[in-house]
C-alpha cells in the first residue's frame, strides 16, 4: 500500500543499515538502555534460542542473532496483499523473496515456520474498484484473492499456514479496539470514529522508524485531534459497506486489522514480522504501537524484516499499480518461468532495492541455463555418455564440502543469496572445468582457429534464425507466402494470424536460447542486441575474444 509511506521510510533511513540514532553496543547478553531521544528506539534481544542466523532487524536498525520464542519454530506474520486488482511483479518480488527466506531457514536451518498472512479485503481501494465495476466489495476481494493465491502458486511461493481475511475477524478487530479504548490509548468522536492517542502514547511512538509523535507536520482536516493519530475504526459513509460497532456502523482502519490476526493466532507472542519496505511507516508502526498498548508488553514483534522494492529500469519509483508502472505476473508468466524469476530474486539481497529490465532477466535466464546444462553434462559423465579425462573425484568433493559451508555461512548472514549463487556457480565452474577437459584439448591449441571460426559460423547461423523468428510482419499483407488480402481484410484477423506466427515462430527462438545456454557452459557468451549478436570467450571472468557479426 503506497499512502505516501515509501517517502516517509525513506526520510527515516529505514534499509540504510545502523542509523545515526541506533542503540549502540547492544550485545546478546541484554539490551543496554539508551538515552535521551533515542530511547523509543531501543530494542532487547528476546529470551529463547539462537537460530544461528544473523538477520537486518529493522526494529533495532542493525543485524542481530535471530532468536526464537521456541526451539526449532518461528511464528511469523506477513502482512499480505490488498486484493483489488491483479498483482504485479512488485508484490512478486516481496513474497517470492521472503519465500526464498522461509525456505532457508526450514531447509538449512531446521526451523519450523509458523505464517500467517493478512488478507486485506475491505479499504477505499475496493471499494472503489468495486463501484466502478459494479459489484460489492466482497465479491471483488474474492476474485482478486483466489488471483491471489494462484499467482503465488505460480510462483512457487509457499502458502501461509493460514490466510485470514479482515472481514472473517470483525468481531475480534471490535474487541481489540475496546481493550485500545479502556487502555486509555484511543478516543472515540462525535462522529464515530475511533483514534489512536500517538501523542499520549509519547515517546514509545516511533520504536521502528524514530518518527516523533510531537511534531505536528500534517493539517488536521478531520475530527482528529492530532496529526499523526491514526483511524482504528472509520465511521462508515452512507451506502459503504458496514459492520455494527459499539461506535456505530463502520469498518476497520488499515492497521488494526494486521494487529488483531497475528495477536488472535499468536498471542502477543511473535518471532518475525515481514512485508515491503513501505509498510515500516505508519503501517507497521502502528501496529506496534496498538498491540503494545493491547497486550501491555515492552516488544510486540521481534524481528521486523522488510523487503526492497522493485523499480521498472530507470525509475526512482517502485512498481506500483497507482503509477501505471507494472506488469502482472499473469503476463510476465507468459513469456518467462517462475525459476527465472526466482533466480532474479535470488541474485540480489532481500532487502535492496532491485531494478527489473529485459537485461537484468536474461543474466538470471543465463545462470539458470548454465545449471542446467552442468547437470545434463554431469548426468552424461555418470552414464558414461561423457568422454572426458578422469574426473577428480577428491578435489571435487573437497570443493563441494566448502561450497556447502560457504552456502550456509551465506545464508546465515542475513539470508545472503547472492553470495549463495556465486559460490554456486563458481563450484559449477569448476565442475565444468572437469567434465570438458577432453573436448577443450581436442580442439584447443593450435586448432583454436578452427574452434574461433565454427563458433562463428554456428553464432552466424543462430543470428540468421533469430532474426527471421523476431522479423513478424506488421500487417497480415506482409505475410511471406500469403495472398496480399488487401485493406479491406479485418484488422482482428491480421492480428490472429500475426500471433500464429508468432506461436509457430516460439520454438526457434527457444532453440537459440537454449544453444546460448549451452554454449554458456563451455565459456562462450552470446549476447544479443537486437539485430546484432557479439560473442566472447570467458575464461576465470577474463574475456578472451570478442566478434561481432551483423545479421
Ligand atoms: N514494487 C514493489 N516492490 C516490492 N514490494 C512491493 C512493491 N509493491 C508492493 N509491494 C509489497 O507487496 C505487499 C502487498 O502490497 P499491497 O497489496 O499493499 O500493494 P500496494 O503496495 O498497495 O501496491 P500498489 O501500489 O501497486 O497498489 C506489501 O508487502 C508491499 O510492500
Ligand atoms: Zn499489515
Amino acid at each position: 500500500m503506497l499512502r505516501g509511506a515509501a517517502a516517509a521510510a525513506r526520510r527515516c533511513g529505514l534499509g540504510l543499515g545502523a542509523g545515526p540514532g541506533a542503540c549502540a553496543g547492544r550485545g546478546q547478553a541484554g539490551a543496554r538502555r539508551c538515552s535521551g531521544a533515542v530511547q523509543r528506539r531501543q530494542w532487547a534481544p528476546p529470551a529463547g534460542r539462537d537460530s544461528g542466523i544473523v538477520a537486518y532487524n529493522s526494529r533495532s536498525r542493525s543485524k542481530e542473532p535471530l532468536v526464537l520464542a521456541t526451539e526449532g519454530v518461528a511464528t511469523w506474520y506477513s502482512c499480505g496483499p490488498t486484493v483489488y486488482d491483479h498483482a504485479h511483479l512488485g508484490h512478486a518480488c516481496s513474497y517470492v523473496r521472503f519465500d526464498i527466506i522461509r525456505r532457508i531457514m526450514t531447509r538449512f536451518f531446521g526451523i519450523e515456520v509458523l505464517m500467517v498472512m493478512g488478507i486485506t479485503d475491505i479499504d477505499d481501494k475496493i471499494i472503489k474498484r468495486a463501484n466502478e465495476m459494479s459489484i460489492s466489495p466482497l465479491a471483488l476481494a474474492r476474485i482478486y484473492e483466489e488471483d491471489f493465491k494462484q499467482d503465488m502458486a505460480a510462483l512457487k511461493v509457499l502458502p501461509p499456514m493460514v490466510y485470514m481475511r479482515v472481514t472473517d475477524n470483525i468481531p475480534q478487530i471490535i474487541s481489540f479496539i475496546k481493550t485500545i479504548i479502556s487502555n486509555g490509548q484511543a478516543y472515540v468522536t462525535s462522529q464515530g470514529n475511533v483514534y489512536f492517542d500517538v501523542k499520549s502514547w509519547g515517546k514509545r511512538y516511533g520504536v521502528l522508524t524514530a518518527i516523533n509523535p510531537d511534531t505536528q507536520d500534517e493539517s488536521v482536516d478531520s475530527d482528529k485531534r492530532h496529526g499523526k493519530d491514526f483511524a482504528l475504526w472509520k465511521a462508515a459513509k452512507p451506502q459503504e459497506l458496514s459492520w455494527n460497532s459499539p461506535w456505530g456502523k463502520g469498518r476497520p482502519g488499515w492497521h488494526i486489522e494486521c494487529s488483531t490476526i497475528s495477536s488472535a493466532v499468536f498471542g502477543k507472542q511473535l518471532d518475525i514480522h515481514t512485508g515491503g519496505i513501505d509498510l515500516a511507516f505508519p503501517h507497521h508502526e502502528n501496529e506496534i504501537a496498538q498491540c503494545e498498548v493491547y497486550h501491555q508488553c515492552e516488544q510486540w514483534g521481534n524481528y521486523f524484516l522488510h523487503s526492497g522494492h522493485l523499480h521498472v529500469k530507470g525509475s526512482q519509483e517502485k512498481m506500483s499499480k497507482s503509477l501505471k508502472n507494472y506488469i502482472t505476473i499473469k503476463d510476465f508468466l507468459k513469456n518467462c518461468s517462475s525459476d527465472q524469476f526466482r533466480m532474479f530474486c535470488l541474485r540480489g539481497r532481500y532487502s535492496s532495492a532491485v531494478e527489473f529490465s529485459e537485461e537484468s532477466m536474461e543474466d538470471a535466464k543465463n545462470l539458470l541455463q548454465a545449471i542446467s546444462s552442468f547437470i545434463r553434462d554431469a548426468n552424461a559423465y555418470i552414464k558414461g555418455q561423457l568422454v572426458c579425462d578422469p574426473v577428480r573425484e577428491d578435489v571435487l568433493w573437497e570443493r563441494l564440502a566448502n561450497t556447502k559451508v560457504t552456502v550456509k555461512a551465506a545464508f546465515a548472514d542475513d539470508f545472503d543469496t547472492s553470495r549463495a549463487v556465486a559460490a554456486i556457480m563458481d563450484l559449477i565452474h569448476h565442475g565444468n572445468r572437469q567434465l570438458k577437459a577432453v573436448t577443450k584439448v581436442a580442439v584447443g591449441g593450435d586448432k583454436s582457429a578452427v574452434l574461433s571460426s565454427v563458433v562463428e559460423e554456428l553464432v552466424r547461423f543462430r543470428t540468421k534464425v533469430r532474426h527471421y523468428a523476431l522479423a513478424l510482419p506488421e500487417t497480415a499483407d506482409a505475410v511471406p507466402g500469403e495472398s496480399a488480402p488487401g485493406a479491406e481484410e479485418p484488422k482482428q484477423e491480421q492480428k490472429e494470424k500475426r500471433k500464429q506466427l508468432m506461436r509457430e515462430r516460439k520454438p526457434l527462438l527457444e532453440a537459440c536460447d537454449s544453444l546460448r545456454g549451452d554454449l554458456a557452459a563451455f565459456g562462450i557468451h552470446i549476447k544479443d542486441r537486437a539485430a546484432v549478436s557479439t560473442w566472447e570467450i570467458v575464461e576465470g571472468g577474463q574475456t578472451e575474444k570478442q566478434t561481432e557479426k551483423k545479421s
